[in-house]
């Protein structure tokens, strides 16, 4: 079912970033080019296991959160609202700290209330401290998280509350494996 996403994910040129080890894949750097089928086959398998019951709003974070919102906003009729990497100051805009295995910034999310019911997604958990740091802007905010679904989860980080993800990956200096899929 995730036949494109796995083949995909196991070709994938390895650079380091720091001790990092990166992986490039057009799902989670858009590059060298994204599939249509494989953005639909993603999409098909997020419509297939979220809790997209009375789902006001999708949450994707700036930049490679924005193809996988769009594939299931499109699919769903769900409004997507996009975390942004630089700020608007519209009034209640929520300034988020990041922090990933290789870099550091600032997000802004807009367009989310209290009471909202949201789905997150994302391409890819690693750390994890992208997925807690709008985790918890949207809960001070008082949204409600119905679910949570990324694509590939590559480490076994805490993010607070169970979520879903289409592929577990392992990573090495000599590329990655899949080790689970879950659609
Ligand atoms: O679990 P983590 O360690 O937080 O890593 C995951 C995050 O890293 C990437 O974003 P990044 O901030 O690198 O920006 P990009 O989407 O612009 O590539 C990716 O899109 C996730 O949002
Ligand atoms: O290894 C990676 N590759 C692409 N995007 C990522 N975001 C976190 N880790 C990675």
């Amino acid at each position: 079912m995730l036949n494109r996403l796995v083949t995909s994910l196991e070709a994938s040129p390895m650079v380091k970033r720091g001790d990092y080890n990166y992986f490039i894949h057009p799902i989670t750097d858009g590059v060298p080019v994204l599939e249509p089928a494989l953005l639909r086959e993603i999409g098909c398998a997020m419509v297939r296991i979220l809790d997209l019951e009375g789902v006001d709003k999708i949450v994707a974070a700036e930049a490679m959160g924005i193809h996988i919102g769009v594939t299931l906003s499109l699919m769903t009729d769900i409004p997507l609202v996009i975390v942004r990497k630089r700020p608007y100051e519209l009034p209640g805009e929520v300034a988020i700290h990041q922090t990933t295995g290789y870099s550091k910034g600032e997000l802004y999310l807009n367009g989310v209330a209290k009471g909202d019911r949201v789905v997150i997604v994302d391409d890819v958990c690693s750390t994890g401290g992208t997925m807690r740091a709008v985790i918890g802007a949207l809960e001070n905010i008082g949204a409600e998280i119905a679910d949570i679904c990324v694509v590939i989860t590559r480490g076994d980080e805490d993010i607070g509350r169970p979520f879903k993800t289409l592929v577990k990956v392992a990573v090495a200096e000599s590329g990655v494996r899949v080790v689970d899929t879950y659609a």
